[in-house]
């Protein structure tokens, strides 16, 4: 069971089916941390997802491919709760239904997501935009007043340690490189705690050299936080995977090692021999 480091999240009670959660814990004792079961979302009509079941391991980091138009953004959306299913299930641990709970709760809760595009803040240093997810955390009342104490200064010097920016703390993140914007957004990410990291595309426009730093990054996470990548680049996902699901037409094709999603016949009609 992985336990939540910060404080209990503000979780609206009626989203805890029966009385298993307790205080600060996500209930991962069957090893699984996100759990989607039957999950469908119709767009006028037409089924972006499929019945889709879908479970992650806690501590794992997953592979998400599929052709475009597959399902893969809606279902980043449906676990963030941005999108509602029209039926299914979504659970986080065993005990906790996001379906109850709104994008802010969930986010709350320790589900963190990365968009495609970085949005950080330019005209800030490496240190400030990290100070500042991790101000986000807080009321804006209580960000005010916000001082970083020791243990939070540590926090974000391990953080830079680990997006690969401490010599460039001090420089303003719009002298950054594409690869190292995307970097320190994982970073702001990852200021928040979270226990599930959704990534989309990160390695989109980067060098060779970033993407390979990009593998050693994410590689370097797994185990502590539970990641889901969803990405077009095989080269990469290749070099991070250890379980790739594949999506199509809204359902889960096959997962497996990439070695044997990229040799299954029905992945080659539908996504890689296209
Ligand atoms: N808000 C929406 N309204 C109508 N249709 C939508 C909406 N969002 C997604 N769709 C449709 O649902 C299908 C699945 O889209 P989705 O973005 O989840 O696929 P994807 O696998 O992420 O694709 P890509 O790899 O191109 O990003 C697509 O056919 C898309 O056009």
């Amino acid at each position: 069971m992985i336990e939540l480091t910060k404080e209990k999240p503000n979780i609206d009670e009626s989203a805890f089916d029966g009385a298993m959660y307790h205080e600060g814990v996500v209930d991962t004792r069957h090893g699984t941390i996100l759990y989607l079961e039957d999950v469908s979302v119709s767009f006028d009509g037409f089924r972006a997802l499929n019945q889709l079941s879908l479970y992650i391991d806690a501590g794992e980091l997953r592979c998400l491919i599929g052709p475009n138009g597959a399902g893969k953004t809606t279902l980043m959306d449906v676990i963030t709760g941005k999108t509602r299913p029209d039926t299914g299930s979504v659970f986080f641990g065993q005990t906790i239904d996001l379906l109850k709970m709104d994008e802010a709760a969930i986010a709350e809760a320790g589900i963190g997501r990365k968009f495609q595009k970085p949005s950080v803040f330019e005209a800030l240093t490496v240190f400030e935009n990290l100070e500042l997810a991790l101000k986000a955390n807080k009321s804006t009342w209580s960000s005010l007043l916000f001082r970083l104490n020791g243990e939070q200064r540590d926090l974000i010097g391990q953080t830079l340690e680990t997006i690969g920016l401490t010599a460039l703390a001090g420089k303003r993140a719009g002298i950054l490189s594409h690869g190292q914007k995307q970097w320190l957004e994982i970073g702001m990410l990852l200021m928040q705690e979270p226990l599930v990291m959704l990534v989309d595309e990160p390695v989109a426009g980067m060098t060779h050299q970033e993407v390979e730093r990009t593998a050693e990054l994410l590689l370097s996470l797994q185990g502590k936080r539970s990641i889901v990548v969803v990405e077009h680049d095989m080269e990469f996902i290749r070099s991070i995977a250890h379980k790739v699901t594949v999506l199509h037409e809204g359902s889960v094709l096959t997962e497996g090692t990439m070695d044997e999603v990229q040799n299954d016949p029905r992945v080659i009609q539908v996504y890689l021999g296209d």
